[in-house]
């Protein structure tokens, strides 16, 4: 459905933002985008969005070539609705009004029926009449939503759409939301700082380095079969270990704690962590510090044996 291929992008000629870049999204998928902060992420949202202008390459939706402002009098497309994530509802405006200025492909005598419908769909129904200010940041966000669907786009592109959230909030919203979304049929591609939300949400993570594509593919062969330590590190705690003169990467949970195990370490720390312990080791066998999982606390300088699951 979207097709990205060989995209890169410099602001300045010292600074590449994206190097060239490919991959391919297909309907109806939630893809996140991951990566340190300034891996280009913005950058690839903006250009898919036809919001900002690639260098090289091209963007495709299904036989719709997506260009930026560059070629674009008014740039954006009616397919690709994009929220960046300062988005402002207008605040002297009804939560009603600020969807209903978004519809533009509904007949008027049909707007407020629409509007309605979209209200429904994030289950707002009872604010229609209320202005932004009297709503918590979530409500805002699926209004912002509900508005940016008001006039069905083939895809929503969200700039890390739940940052501002607090942590209970972030879940509830993020279901909501991701349900509304999927339950449309909308593809949706975002930005976001948060592996494990991508992990538990995505159908394709792509995770970037330095404007590169580091690795894209599903949460549960990203997370088991990182082809780097950059990549690893993103999706939780990993383990870099030398084993038979191989180094490879092990996660916390792939390593138990067992007197008779081929391997030892001394306890450098121990840290209650509510579900389990994290026991933190030096080993001969990892040239970093090791993090292992426990249902009981060690205490430190202590020598435990482990083996690999
Ligand atoms: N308008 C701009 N002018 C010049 N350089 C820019 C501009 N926008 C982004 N950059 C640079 O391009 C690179 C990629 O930026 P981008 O915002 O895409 O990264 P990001 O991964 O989204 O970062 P963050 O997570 O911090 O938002 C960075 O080095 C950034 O400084």
């Amino acid at each position: 459905m979207i097709q990205v291929s060989n995209v890169s992008k410099s602001y300045t000629p010292e600074s590449v933002a994206l190097q060239p870049i490919t991959f391919n999204i297909e309907a109806g998928e939630v893809v996140y985008i991951i990566g340190e902060s300034g891996s280009g992420k913005s950058t690839l949202l903006k250009i898919i969005a036809g919001l900002e202008d690639a260098d090289s390459g091209n963007v495709r939706l299904d036989d719709l070539e997506i260009t930026g402002p560059a070629h674009n009098l008014v740039p954006g497309y009616d397919e690709l609705a994009y929220v960046p994530q300062d988005f402002k509802l207008q605040q002297f405006w009804t939560v009603a009004t600020n969807i209903a200025k978004k519809i533009s492909h509904y007949p008027y005598a049909d707007k407020m029926d629409r509007v309605e419908e979209l209200l429904k769909l994030c289950k707002l129904e009872a604010y229609a009449d209320r202005y932004p200010r009297e709503l918590s940041g979530g409500q805002q966000q699926r209004i912002a939503m509900a508005a940016a669907v008001s006039d069905e786009p083939e895809v929503v592109l969200l700039d890390e759409p739940f940052s501002n959230l607090d942590l209970p909030m972030k879940a509830a919203v993020r279901k909501d939301i991701i349900g509304m979304l999927r339950k449309l049929g909308i593809t949706v591609v975002l930005v976001s700082h948060d592996p494990a939300e991508a992990l538990a949400v995505a159908d394709k993570i792509i995770i970037l380095q330095e404007g590169k594509l580091e690795q894209i593919g599903r949460p549960v062969d990203l997370y088991q079969n990182p082809t780097s330590h950059y990549a690893a590190k993103f999706l939780g705690p990993i383990n870099e270990l030398t084993l038979e003169k191989e180094v490879k990467l092990i996660r916390p949970e792939a390593i138990a704690l067992d007197p008779k195990g081929k391997y030892a370490g001394k306890v450098m720390d121990c840290i209650f962590m509510g579900m389990h312990y994290h026991v933190i080791l030096q080993s001969d066998w990892s040239r970093d510090e090791l993090l292992i999982y426990s249902d009981q606390p060690y205490a430190s300088g202590q020598l435990l044996k482990f083996c690999i699951r």
